[in-house]
């Protein structure tokens, strides 16, 4: 039988290495992800500093290596200063972006301490909404300084003597969305980015800078903004962020299926708009993304709008999306493309990690669970390892409204090891809705295949709770002992994609 598709392969052929900053997540203060989320000290299994043991137990399953905090639009109006010191001593504020107080009892050191305990990296955001320049340097002088200044004793006053040495820092959050606390246009932000940047980098050298990039492909602005933000800032930020979030529009399933190509036309443009101003700088310094925020979000379809949010006094149930089988199948092929642009991609961030458009969701008092896109992350998490190689993937096409023209089959593979031997992870996706033949072509290596996972895409609605999601888990995750495989010769292997699937597989392969 003719294959559906072929997956052409060679260890000589890579990508790049594959960061272990790709698997990130995200907690904003938002709804219930911070509190009632990762932090409930009431809970029966929360741990002497308040912490949920249960989500901190599956944030670990889920692989998670890095996580972004504050926010998010919150960090645009956060004033870090008053969650840091005693408890009692921190006062709460109505959070604009969210509409919610913000009680203030976690803060900065309890969240780095929470990342720390976890041995889970922290990404920060600094907020270049309502505040500026004097209290970002501030903020990287009070997680980074050593005893001797001001903002630096005042950690160790609070009771923390070790840098936390943090890494990762956002200048701000999706300046160019007219949402934005303190939204700006592509120059202001540019030049306050440059300056805070600037200064940042001054009281710590080591750290590495995220300027914000456009809050979605759909904004106006976006390309202008990509340019002239990095006309500003170029030689001083590592990386510039992209969002983007998908959904079912219409009932148009083609087009939801294919948003992973969507986010591949996305990466390409940012590189591309990045590239131009390099090119225009005479610049070999590569601008890399970091993809801080990314996920299926019901958005359009059924968020209200945060202008249209009461007020809040309690943590609320805001954004708590529920997912289905088709969600994750999507979120799967999410991180094929993420894998595939492993050179320009080194940091990514599922957005976000528990209750709030999240893998992970929690009752007060109650249950932790996983969502169905728990599932495609943490294997991928676990599964891809050491190099992505550069697959030439020959399928099909199809129409969709949003993305156009759409391959019915997408795959990475990875490679960790020798040059000559490596572990594989090998992901494929059949968007159709047939079951389809995929012929691996590997000339001039020995490959086998091992077991993996298998995810299939639903019919149903997503129903809120634990049973449902345990339900669409029984029916539609599949551990898999074995490869799929239907056809072997030398330098080919083909394996059977069940329809509208996600399936990750290991494998071993050597150089004949
Ligand atoms: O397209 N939009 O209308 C849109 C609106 C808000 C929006 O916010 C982003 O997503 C929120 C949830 O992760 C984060 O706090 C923020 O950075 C992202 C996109």
């Amino acid at each position: 039988m003719t294959p559906h598709a072929t997956v052409l392969l060679h260890p000589d052929f890579r990508t790049g290495a594959i960061d272990r900053r790709l698997f990130g997540s995200f907690v904003e203060h938002l709804g219930r992800a911070v509190y009632t989320g990762i932090y409930e000290p009431e809970h029966a299994t929360a741990d002497e500093h308040g912490f949920r043991r249960d989500v901190a137990d599956l944030t670990h399953e889920l692989g998670v290596t890095m996580v972004r905090y504050p926010g998010g639009n919150f960090v645009s109006n956060y004033v870090w200063e008053d969650g840091v010191g005693p408890v009692e001593d921190r006062k709460p504020f109505i959070d604009l972006a969210w509409r919610t107080v913000e009680p203030n009892l976690v803060g900065t050191d309890e969240f780095l301490q929470w990342a720390e305990r976890e041995g889970i990296e922290p990404m920060m955001a600094v907020n270049l909404g309502t505040r500026g320049v004097a209290a970002a340097a501030a903020l990287v002088e009070y997680c980074n300084g050593v005893a001797g200044s001001r903002w630096a004793d005042l950690r160790i006053a609070n009771g923390r003597e070790e840098p936390y040495g943090v890494t990762l820092w956002c200048l701000g959050n999706e300046m160019d969305g007219p949402w934005q606390i303190g939204h700006k246009d592509a120059h202001e932000y540019g030049k306050l980015a440059a300056e805070a940047g600037k200064a940042m980098k001054l009281v710590d050298p080591s750290i590495e800078l995220v300027v914000c990039g456009s809050s979605s492909m759909q904004m106006e602005t976006f390309g202008e903004w990509e340019q002239t933000v990095l006309s500003y800032t170029y030689d001083l930020v590592d990386h510039i962020s992209m969002h983007a979030y998908y959904e079912e529009l219409d009932g148009d399933r083609a087009s939801f299926l294919g948003s992973a190509t969507g986010m591949d036309r996305f990466i390409r443009r940012v590189v591309a708009s990045a590239d131009a101003v390099g090119a225009r700088k005479r610049s070999d310094k590569r601008i890399t993304i970091s993809f801080d925020e990314w996920n299926v979000w019901y958005l359009e379809s059924r968020f209200p709008g945060e202008t249209n949010l009461p007020l809040q006094h309690q943590p609320a149930r805001i954004i708590e999306d529920v997912y289905s089988g088709l969600d994750a199948v999507v979120v799967g092929d999410l991180l094929v493309t993420l894998l595939n642009h492993a050179d320009r991609v080194p940091v990514a961030c599922l957005a976000q990690l528990v209750n709030v458009i999240a893998p992970i969701m929690t009752e007060p008092g109650g249950e932790a669970w996983k969502q169905p896109t728990f599932h495609p992350f943490a294997a991928t998490a676990r599964l891809a390892q050491g190099d992505a190689l550069d697959v030439r993937v020959q399928a099909p096409t199809l129409t969709t409204r949003r993305h156009g023209d759409v391959p019915t089959v997408t795959a990475a593979v990875t490679w960790a090891g020798e040059p000559d031997a490596g572990e594989l992870g090998v992901f494929l996706v059949n968007r159709t809705a047939e079951p389809v033949e995929v012929e691996l072509r590997h000339p001039g290596v020995a490959l086998t295949l091992g077991g993996g996972v298998q995810v299939t895409a639903d019919h149903e609605p997503a129903v809120h709770g634990p049973a449902h999601a345990a339900k669409v888990e029984a029916e539609h995750v599949t551990t898999l002992d074995a490869a799929p495989v239907t056809a072997t010769t030398t330098g080919t292997t083909t394996v059977r994609l069940a329809p509208e699937s996600w399936t990750a597989l290991a494998g071993t392969a050597t150089l004949a």
